[in-house]
This record gives C-alpha cells, sequence and structure tokens, in this order.
C-alpha cells in the first residue's frame, strides 16, 4: 500500500524468519493480525494462559500505541482470548511483542506456527498535563459506579 503523507511511520522488525508480517485481512479491518512465531505447536489446556511469541518487534513514533486485542472468532468458538486485552504496546518498547493467550473454553487449544491468534490495533495517545486539583467539577454521575446507573 502507498504511503500517504498523513500516515504515521511504524517500523516493524522481524526477529525471526519465521515471524508473520503484519497485515490487515481486509482494507477495513482495524487490526493487524498477530500470527504466533513459536517454533512448534503450542497446546494451551483449559484454564492455562501462555505468552506466545509473534517474532516481531516495532518502532512505534511518540503518540502512538498498540493494542493487542483478541480475535472474536477465537473467543467465541474456543473461549481462547487476550487475558490482558488490550495488551499495551508502548511507544519505547523494542522488545518482541507477546501475546498473553488464556484457553477459558473447555478443551485444550493448539497454537500453531503462522496461526493468527489476536490483533493489533494502533491507537493515537493523547499527551496529557496531570494538575492536582482539590475540588472537581460536578457531574450527574458524581462518585457513582460499578452499577450505579441500575442492572
Ligand atoms: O500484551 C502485551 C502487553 C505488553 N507487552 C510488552 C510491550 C509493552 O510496552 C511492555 C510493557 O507492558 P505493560 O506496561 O503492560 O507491562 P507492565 O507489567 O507494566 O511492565 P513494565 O513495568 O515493563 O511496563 O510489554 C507485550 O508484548 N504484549
Ligand atoms: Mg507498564
Amino acid at each position: 500500500m502507498d504511503p500517504k503523507s498523513t500516515d504515521l511511520r511504524v517500523g516493524v522488525r522481524r526477529l525471526v524468519s519465521r515471524a508473520g508480517q503484519l497485515t490487515r485481512a481486509t482494507s477495513g479491518s482495524s487490526g493487524y493480525d498477530l500470527a504466533s512465531a513459536e517454533d512448534g505447536e503450542l497446546i494451551i489446556l483449559p484454564g492455562a494462559v501462555a505468552l506466545v511469541r509473534t517474532g516481531l518487534a516495532l518502532e512505534l513514533p511518540p503518540g502512538l500505541e498498540g493494542q493487542v486485542r483478541s480475535r472474536s472468532g477465537l473467543a467465541a468458538r474456543s473461549g481462547v482470548f487476550v487475558l490482558n486485552s488490550p495488551g499495551t504496546i508502548d511507544s519505547d518498547y523494542r522488545g518482541e511483542v507477546k501475546v498473553v493467550l488464556a484457553n477459558f473454553g473447555d478443551a485444550p487449544f493448539s497454537v500453531f506456527p503462522g496461526d493468527r491468534i489476536a490483533q493489533l490495533v494502533f491507537m493515537e495517545v493523547p499527551n496529557v498535563c496531570l494538575v492536582a486539583v482539590d475540588e472537581m467539577a460536578p457531574t450527574e454521575r458524581g462518585a457513582g459506579g460499578f452499577g450505579s446507573s441500575g442492572s
């Protein structure tokens, strides 16, 4: 795809030859699919969690993060999901992107090299200026939370 002048440059480094390419299933997909770069089958037992290698490292520009999100098909069909979804890939991280994959299903789940196990969505992180305050503007919700609006 030809880069447009408005595109944010994201460097992608493949750490191992078996690492997949970051691609989107369709041009309208939000997420780039993350595939397993483990060197063999990985079996995640029911109730277990595995840290799955992607073999990829990213160079994100300041102000951009990567969010590691579950794939709904894996969640709906197998009960397999990204435990910490959305996982945060910090812009200053230069290590390997890994996926914390949990199996909530009732059967062992096999991950083979190249299997698409999660997706990566790029999101802009606004710069904020934190200011200590003693008073806050009142709102209708106030301190209500955790079901305060009813079931
Ligand atoms: O699903 C994830 C979540 C994080 N990371 C990597 C990239 C991220 O920049 C780094 C730190 O993530 P996080 O801040 O969530 O972890 P932490 O427990 O706060 O560790 P740290 O103290 O290193 O920030 O770990 C992943 O590869 N996959
Ligand atoms: Mg952290």
